[in-house]
């Protein structure tokens, strides 16, 4: 285990890197302090902060940080008394460099993410992690879009390279429960033991906790979320829906459920620009299966060219795009505008 043993599932808040994709990636170094705060008080064991796509995400494609991230980073890991600070890291927009530099400023978890097919290209960096004496997790996304056998592949490679848990990232929030549960079973599997299984999920289809839920039936052990469902598409599973749920089922989280709801409420709700809502661009997203932070790209593009926002989340789930992919958005509207 690579938590205490007093808990059943481990929960990590990701309001502060996933719900970075909600606010256009404008967090300020008070907001960070005092949701860490928030969270933390209320018991949360994780909390990860940085850019929506990770170290080294403010760019023209992804969109430039109001603040730079290793000063957040900084803030979240001095305002934190238990939880563990985590970062994401998509290798090819986060480097080596970057982690090291995160590791200095004492972050306690690096999450790895790649697309769910190309485990090997984040190798080089759950090595590192390791190595550098941090808690090295693999992120497996876009993970509805491949067969069970395929993810359970995939998480081996992850798992040898030092990845001591392997999360299954429904990160088009298209998956239903069955096929959640399918995905985790099968990396557990694969994994014998040798790693742990984790569950990410967004609300596009409305299915975040029943999907958790249905990971954590399957052997998920860690599970993310995000308070307030600050997140991207329709946001996160909720922090404090999950935390009460899971209390119902004796499964312990060490969150306490009262405190968590006044912090999704008055500390999370504040810093967000308005809540996260399951409208039809987010639905399309589950719907089509398309990664959750090209909402906002896909709105902006709708709007310049004057077409019909679920129209681009169509088109690019009908191509597959998949991060990394988003200069393509603009591409498809514009496509779209001349066709018309
Ligand atoms: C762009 C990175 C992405 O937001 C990571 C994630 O949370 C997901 O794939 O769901
Ligand atoms: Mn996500």
């Amino acid at each position: 285990m690579t938590f205490s043993d007093d808990l059943d599932v481990r929960v990590t808040d990701t309001c502060l890197r996933d719900g970075s994709h909600a606010v256009r990636h404008q967090l300020t170094t008070d907001q960070v302090r005092s949701v860490v705060v928030a969270l933390d008080d209320a018991g949360v064991p994780v909390l990860e902060v940085a850019h929506g796509d990770g170290l080294g995400g403010s760019s023209f494609t992804y969109g430039f940080s109001r603040s730079d991230e290793r000063e957040l980073i900084a803030v979240a890991v001095q305002a934190a008394r238990r939880a563990r600070i985590a970062a994401l890291l998509l290798p090819g927009i986060g480097t080596t460099d970057d982690l090291r530099a995160v590791a200095e400023l004492g972050v306690g978890a690096i999450r790895v993410a790649t697309h769910c097919s190309e485990a090997d290209v984040g190798v080089q960096h759950l090595s590192l992690a390791r190595d550098l004496g941090l808690e090295a997790i693999g992120f497996l996304m876009m993970a509805h879009s491949q067969a069970p056998e395929l993810l359970a592949e995939q998480a081996r490679i992850m798992a040898d390279a030092g990845a001591t848990c392997i999360y299954v990232v429904d990160s088009a929030g298209a998956m239903v429960p069955p096929q959640a549960a399918a995905r985790v079973a099968a990396v557990r599997d694969a994994l014998a033991g040798d790693a742990q299984v984790g569950f990410h999920g967004h609300e596009n289809l409305a299915c975040g906790v029943a999907n958790t839920l249905a990971a954590i039936d399957a052997g998920a052990v860690q599970v993310d979320a995000s308070a307030r469902r600050m997140g991207a598409g329709a946001g996160n599973t909720p922090t404090e829906a999950l935390a009460a749920v899971l209390e119902k089922l004796a499964l312990r989280t060490g969150i306490d459920v009262g405190a968590m709801a006044d912090a999704a409420e008055d500390a999370v709700r504040p810093i967000m620009e308005g809540e996260c809502v399951l409208d039809r661009m987010a639905l399309t997203l589950g719907w089509a299966g398309v990664y959750s932070s090209f909402l906002k790209h896909a709105a902006r593009a709708a709007e310049r060219h004057g077409v019909s926002g679920p129209e681009i989340l169509r088109a690019c789930g009908r191509r597959g795009l998949v991060g990394g992919q988003e200069d393509l958005i603009g591409e498809i509207a514009y496509e779209l505008a001349s066709r018309r």
